[in-house]
């Protein structure tokens, strides 16, 4: 811009300069015509005057030319010099206008000068500045035109000059709007390029910032920690930074122009892929999704996604970009904690959480279809026992292969249940009817009963199974759940490896179950638990030799109530631990009165429970209660049954030796109906052998029974065991169990159980009386 200004005022200068010349080269000529005609006319008139003094008639011919002083302008003069130079007339005169001076004649150097142009014909002079001292033509302050012609014939000469001022009027004008225009060009080119300049700035600027930006997005991209990478509207892939590499396993090289390598991506997640692509292409962005896909190595991994339409400048969508992070270890700890929440850790069952939710979608199914869906609740029978003595490890396994058997063997639809412990629950759901569930029992059975090898042991397990129906016995999973349970308790209760219906029977049973439960939370606190005494004889003598403290429960609403109801609720509660203790003070407390009072000295038998060795501290209690009440430990006997005994478990080894080592006696109660091992009468230093009353009771006329008691009786006196038979109601059986040589009896026949004071007065009775058993063996 500077350089085309500077060349335009060159230019200008150039053409002003030229300009000049041209006004110059026209004054000069118009000047050299004028002068000319002057000359000649002055010439004609000395000839047609030639008596007249030359002077006067040149002054009158100069003096009578009023056109010239248009054309000599306003500081021009013509004038009319003699042979020597001087000055004789001047138009306008110097009086007139003193300040067009003549130049100086008299400077020898000029006046050869002018003399040689005169003898040439005709002389004219620029008289540019720099010539002006040399040449003295000096006419002022202006720049001028001289010009000097001899008149023919005479050696006058005349004289013209023309002031630049003059002739240069028009080009000065020119000069001045040329001048005008180039400063305008100048000032207006000045703000065009202060304009230009600035715009220029700020473009550099911008694209000093694009510039700064893109390398910015660059390496925001390459160093970002999260994969980036871009793809065309139909999935090729058009960027990949080193995250995406490091993620996926492909390099850039690999992925670039190409669709995502899909090697062995399963179709799933292929249409996944595409369904994806086709949403954000039309314009969707997809903050954060989550998705599986595959890396180079084929391994899955979690994916965490935001997918954003590319557009072009004018708004067209040319592609979309990704960018994703590897969730892989966080999805793996949720899934865990889902696992976790939802699922049984042993057996990978789902939990009750679970089979809620999916019994809430059979219950919806069988709504919409009219079906049936049936809960069923799953206990295995002797799990504890097998848990006890082979050790949890074995019990887990048995769990694990329980539950992988039940699953095995369902329906997709139909859902099994750890719910912890032996108890499983499973929905069978979409049932037609009633009939399709026995099948399913049926199977259940076949499938656990197939034997089992853990360790070296064969295992055959079964199950006890309560069903409950909906909508038949209820409508809701809290519901159908009781109502499954009860039922289970009713099959175990029928002897196990047996399933159960719920009905309508169960569930008063099961309410009275409640009901009981409840008020045995208060029957202790309240006092309203009691001890009756039933005296046991000595067969020979006839004697009161001990006594059975059985419990009684005298409810303020329903009068006494019998252990053989509420013992078995106390005993699910355990509740029967506190009771348990109660009794075992209450005997032995009483034992001591019965002794201070003058009885003679009689066995106090109390019964335990196995929930007892199980949840409670039996062998503290017992400490505890003969410490308290000063009773002598030989005088208490603890009856087990021989369920306690088959526990087997350290607990109760430990428990009953430590009983034992108190010195306090020990019977098996119930002798007869459980597994009658010789092994555990043994271990135990057991001292007494209670014949069941269910032997006992039609001994006279069974001879089953009668046989089975004699074999109880031979093999006890045999291990140096003593017996008693319970439930004798008869004198026949009393007779026969003398014959047979049985040490003790207790049953109806003899005396009932009776309250402390009655049991008191009927000892001293007997004590006075004893009992005749000769004459019993008399009928
Ligand atoms: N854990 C505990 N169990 C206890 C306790 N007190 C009793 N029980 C057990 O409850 C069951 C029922 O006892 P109960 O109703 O007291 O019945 C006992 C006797 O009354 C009854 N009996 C005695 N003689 C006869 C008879 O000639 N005929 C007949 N039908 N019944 C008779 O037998 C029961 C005594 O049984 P046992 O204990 O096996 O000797 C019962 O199983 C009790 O054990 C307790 O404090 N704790």
């Amino acid at each position: 811009m500077v350089t085309f200004n500077l060349l335009l005022v060159a230019l200008t200068v150039c053409a002003l300069q030229a300009g000049r010349m041209r006004f110059e080269h026209s004054a000069t000529v118009a000047a050299q015509t004028v002068l000319g005609s002057l000359a000649q006319n002055m010439a004609h008139a000395l000839n047609q005057e030639p008596s007249l003094e030359p002077e006067r008639v040149l002054t009158r011919q100069l003096q009578h030319l009023p056109e010239l002083q248009d054309f000599l302008g306003g500081r021009g003069y013509a004038a009319v010099v003699d042979p020597q130079w001087r000055q004789i007339v001047r138009q306008p005169s110097l009086s007139a206008h003193p300040d067009r001076t003549a130049p100086s004649f008299e400077n020898p150097e000029l006046r050869a000068l002018l003399m040689d142009a005169v003898s040439g014909g005709h002389f004219f002079q620029r008289s540019p500045a720099s010539h002006r001292w040399s040449l003295g033509m000096h006419i002022g302050a202006d720049e001028s035109l001289l010009l000097l012609r001899r008149i023919e014939g005479t050696d006058y000469r005349v004289l013209l000059t023309l002031s630049a001022w003059d002739y240069l009027h028009d080009w000065r004008h020119e000069r001045n709007q040329a001048a005008a225009l180039v400063l305008l060009f100048q000032v207006v080119s000045l703000i065009v390029s202060v304009l230009i300049h600035r715009a220029w700035r700020s473009q550099a600027t911008a694209l000093r910032a694009l510039r700064f930006e893109k390398g910015l997005n660059q390496t925001i991209v390459r160093s970002a920690p999260l994969a980036i990478y871009t793809r065309d509207t139909e999935g090729r892939v058009t960027a990949w930074n080193p995250a995406a590499e490091k993620l996926f396993g492909w390099t850039e090289a690999e992925v670039l122009g190409r669709f995502l390598p899909s090697v062995p991506l399963a179709t799933e997640y292929q249409d996944e892929d595409k369904a994806l692509r086709l949403r954000v292409i039309a314009g969707e962005s997809i903050p954060d999704i989550e998705v599986q896909r595959q890396k180079v190595t084929g391994e899955m991994f979690d994916l965490s996604a935001s997918l954003s339409p590319l557009r072009d400048d004018d708004g067209t969508i040319s592609g979309f970009l990704t960018i994703a992070a590897d969730v892989t270890a966080r999805k793996q700890v949720e899934r865990q904690v889902e696992f976790l929440a939802y699922r049984d850790v042993l057996t990978g069952l789902p939990n009750r959480s679970l089979l809620q939710d999916r019994f809430a979608q059979a219950i919806a199914r069988a709504e919409r279809h009219h079906r049936k869906v049936a809960l069923l609740f799953l206990d295995l029978d002797h799990f504890k026992t097998i848990n006890d003595s082979l050790g949890h490890a074995t019990g887990d396994a048995l769990l694990k292969e329980v539950a992988r058997r039940l699953s095995d063997g369902m329906r997709e639809s139909d859902t099994i249940s750890r719910q912890g412990g032996d108890e499983f629950l499973v929905v069978l759901s979409d049932l037609e009817g009633t009939e399709m569930i026995t099948p399913v029992l049926l199977k259940i059975r076949e499938r656990l009963q197939q034997p089992l090898l853990f360790d070296g042991h064969e295992l055959s397990i079964s199950s006890s199974i309560g069903v409950a129906l909906y909508p038949d016995d209820g409508l809701d999973f809290e519901t159908l759940l009781k109502k499954a349970d009860t039922a289970l308790y009713r099959a175990k209760d029928a002897g196990r490896n047996q399933a159960r219906f719920f009905d309508e029977q169960m569930n008063t049973e099961a309410v009275d179950h409640l009901r009981l439960k409840n008020g045995l939370h208060r029957a202790l606190s309240r006092g309203e638990l009691e001890l009756h005494y039933q005296p046991q004889f000595d067969l020979r003598t006839g004697a009161v030799i001990g006594v059975e403290a059985l419990l009684r429960w005298r409810h303020p609403e329903e009068g006494l109530i019998s252990p053989a109801r509420f013992v078995p609720v106390a005993e699910d509660s355990g509740l029967i631990v506190p009771i348990g203790e109660w009794v075992i003070r209450q005997a032995c407390a009483q034992a001591m009165a019965w002794r201070q009072a003058g009885l003679p000295p009689l066995l106090m038998a109390v019964n335990l429970s196995a929930v007892q060795f199980r949840r409670g501290d039996v062998q503290t209690i017992v400490a505890q209660a003969l410490r308290d009440t000063g009773l002598a430990p030989e005088l208490l006997e603890l009856e087990l049954t021989e369920s306690i005994l088959l526990q087997n478990t350290e607990r109760v080894l430990e428990g009953v030796d430590q009983i034992k080592q108190l010195g306090v006696k020990l019977s098996i109660d119930d002798f007869g109906t459980g597994y009658s091992s010789l092994a555990y009468l043994k271990r135990f230093a057991v001292d007494k052998l209670k014949i069941d009353q269910s032997f006992v009771h039609d001994l006279a006329r069974d001879s089953d029974n009668a046989a089975i008691v004699r074999a109880i009786i031979q093999m006890a006196a045999g291990l140096g065991l003593r017996t008693i038979a319970e439930g004798v109601e008869d004198a026949e059986v009393l007779a026969v169990l003398r014959r047979f040589g049985c040490d003790e009896a207790q049953g109806y026949f003899l005396a009932r159980p009776l309250p402390a004071t009655e049991f008191a007065e009927l000892v001293k009775r007997f004590e006075a009386t004893p009992f005749d058993m000769e004459a019993i063996s008399r009928v």
